[in-house]
């Protein structure tokens, strides 16, 4: 768990970004803070990766991000690395590493800053279910498990900020849960986690706000159910919620854990 030093706060003004002379995000205007698990939703194409992206620092944006009230473009590359860690939507893994050597990459911010960067990386390994098979190479993991790594390798930074780009997309519903309870708390310990998430039932559940992204811009922010309201699932996501019946039975909307 990201040690407490006081709650991470992030404004965005008028953040705007281009790509290949295409304005794919415009005047994003927002103040995160705490409580802080951030739910960014939206259709196919919206533009949650670009926002991720340009707060990653991986995408040149206009307008200004604030990270508490200095400019994060201001902090040099180290630094900023150290502050917003970032898990990429691409779960693609070609180098020949250990689970735990790719863990260990989220401690290279950190190299020669004096931290006990074992027990941050013991930590990660714990937290995401993946030390038991922390020696195996990274090639040999299904889906779904290197998807949990990858999770773990950003935690293993301990920034105050992270951005999850569809973190819980491959995994099995008991993981999905986890997974989305572990990223509460570690918002509810202190840190700002902006997570981009498909499925909407677990976006209501576990985040304590959503920002609905279309077309490049912020249609919707604010408190689950002030968001994923029926016209609103209607004008930009074109479904309506249904409780499915099959014969007699009702299929669930919504899951619960059994058991770690
Ligand atoms: N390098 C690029 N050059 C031009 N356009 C791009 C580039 N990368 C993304 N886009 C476009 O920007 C828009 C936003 O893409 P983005 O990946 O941010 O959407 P998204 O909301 O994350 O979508 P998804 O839910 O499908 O992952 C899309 O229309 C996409 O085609």
């Amino acid at each position: 768990m990201i040690p407490a030093a006081g709650f991470a706060r992030i404004d965005l003004e008028n953040v705007g970004v281009v790509l290949d002379g295409r304005p794919v995000l415009a005047n994003v205007t927002a103040s995160l803070g705490a409580p802080g698990l951030v739910g960014l939703i939206g259709p196919n194409g919206a533009g949650k990766t670009t926002l991720l992206r340009a707060l990653a620092g991986l995408v040149a944006s206009q307008g200004r991000v604030l990270m508490n009230g200095q400019p994060l473009a201001r902090l040099s590359p180290a630094e900023r690395a150290r502050q917003v860690a970032y898990l990429a939507q691409e779960r693609a893994v070609h180098w020949p590493l250990s689970v735990r050597e790719v863990v260990a990459l989220g401690r290279l911010p950190h190299r020669g800053q004096g931290h006990d960067d074992q027990a941050a990386i013991d930590r990660a390994l714990d937290e995401t279910g993946v030390r038991a098979f922390a020696d195996r190479p990274i090639g040999h993991l299904s889906g779904g498990e290197r998807a949990r790594v990858l999770l773990a390798r950003a935690l293993a930074v301990e920034a105050p900020v992270l951005l999850a780009d569809e973190p819980v997309a491959a995994l099995d519903p008991h993981h999905q849960l986890a997974m989305m309870g572990l990223l509460r708390r570690h918002a509810e310990a202190g840190a700002l986690v902006m997570v981009v998430v498909h499925d909407l039932i677990s976006a209501a559940r576990f985040c304590h706000r959503l920002i609905l992204l279309d077309r490049g811009g912020v249609v919707a922010d604010g408190p689950p159910d002030a968001v994923l309201t029926e016209p609103t699932l209607a004008t930009h996501y074109r479904v309506r919620a249904v409780f499915p019946q099959v014969g007699t039975q009702a299929l669930p909307l919504a899951w619960e854990t059994l058991g770690p």
